[in-house]
């Protein structure tokens, strides 16, 4: 593509700042929450995963594209992200896998990009002023016009969109993670045992479902607004609680499900989103970050262990309301001390801030599925004991 080819893009955050770059992508104009990414690699993974749904994603990673899109590495069934933003962009891209080039991709699902713009100077201000919306356009190059548009969207806090990524239906997922990418192959074997997993879908990432499956869980994924009754008449062996977009304090109906599963003690497992709604559950409350985390080398642990984790969240729990009587601390996020884990005091119930399913970054947090499954064994070890 030659630069006489490009079409003029506009960017302007709420704050009156305008950068000015092309159009990748679709054309037309997109609003969201601005945030950054730090990760080197997995755009793809990133723009399918349904937490960023609302959000436009600035890629500090100066270009973007060079090993195209392919049909296995997407988190979700589409770019759930409402724009990106680069630095730079590859039209040509390079690698067996690859089946489409990354602004073809967007371009086919009306996802608009913009490029040429100093990611690290846009960084830095979302850094220090803090995330803020934002909007891109194809249409609008007046810079005041588009302002105005921005300044009417709502905020990101208070927003529930977990209803815009949540499943429609029930269904069952029982694909694991393929074997020559499995990089714990004598552990997820399992020996041959089933367990029954309820997975709440607030929003989930495939990667999430891979894992539960490698280490031999049957998924059944339900809708957000599934009653605690009709996921209890699965009769699961543990209830997870998926990722997902939005403000968890909105969420009220996700709340109040998991308040009422408490009660039937079942291991539980929570992951970002699910992690901040057990909070909520438990009577905790959450608060928005400054910028949030968004990146593939997030430190978390508490004394001696730390684990470098993948990480996409704008809220967090108050370590202030947490009910210290049932629940503690697990993980601190290792930068800015933020609750990163938490875990019940007397039973197998534990979520965390972070992504150890990973995909795309680090694999050290794998073995928080290996504890769900160890949980749920030695439950229903006991149940048959008990049987006998
Ligand atoms: N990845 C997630 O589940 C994100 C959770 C929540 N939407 C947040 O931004 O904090």
């Amino acid at each position: 593509m030659s630069l006489s080819d490009a079409i003029p893009a506009l960017l302007v955050l709420a704050d009156g700042t305008a950068y000015r770059g092309w159009s990748f992508g679709a054309t037309g104009t997109t609003i969201g929450e601005v945030v950054f990414n730090t990760g080197m690699t997995g755009y793809q993974e990133v723009l399918t995963d349904p937490s960023y749904c609302g959000q436009i994603v600035i890629f500090t990673y100066p270009e973007l594209g060079n090993t195209g899109v392919n049909p296995e590495d997407e988190e979700s069934l589409r770019p759930q992200a409402r724009g990106a933003i680069a630095r730079n962009i590859c039209h040509k891209p390079s690698n067996w896998r690859s089946a489409q080039s990354l602004p073809e991709y967007l371009k086919q699902h009306q996802v608009p990009g913009i490029y040429g713009i100093d990611t690290r100077a846009l960084t830095r201000k979302i850094r220090m002023f803090g995330a803020m919306n934002g909007g891109i356009s194809t249409e609008i190059l007046d810079e005041a016009e588009l302002l105005e548009q921005v300044q009417g969207f709502p905020n990101m806090a208070g927003l529930n969109l977990v209803k815009e990524v949540s499943t429609p239906q029930v269904y069952e997922w029982s694909e694991p993670t393929i074997p020559d990418w499995e990089f714990n192959q004598e552990n997820v074997t399992n020996g041959g045992e089933t367990f029954t997993v309820v997975a709440i879908d607030f929003g989930v990432k495939r990667n999430i479902l891979r894992r539960l499956a490698s280490y031999g869980c049957r998924v059944i994924v339900v809708p957000v607004n599934t009653p605690a009754e009709e996921i209890l008449s699965y009769n699961p062996d543990g209830i997870f609680l998926s990722n997902g977009p939005g403000d968890p304090a909105a969420v009220t109906e996700g709340i109040a499900t998991v308040k009422t599963l408490l009660e039937s003690q079942k291991p539980m497992f929570g992951i970002c989103m699910g992690h901040q709604i057990l909070g909520h559950a438990l009577g905790a409350e959450t608060f928005k970050l400054k910028f949030g985390h968004r990146g593939l080398n997030q430190p978390a642990g508490l004394q001696r262990r730390i684990e470098i984790t993948s990480q996409n969240h704008s809220f967090a729990i108050n370590p202030d309301t947490l009910p210290q009587a049932v629940v503690e601390i697990s993980h601190l996020n290792l930068n800015d001390r933020t609750v990163a884990g938490v875990r019940h005091k007397s039973l197998p119930i534990f979520s965390v801030q972070y992504h150890p399913e990973a995909s795309p970054g680090p694999h050290d947090a794998d073995y928080l599925f290996e504890q769900f499954v160890q949980a749920m064994r030695s439950l229903s070890t006991v149940t048959n004991a008990e049987v006998k």
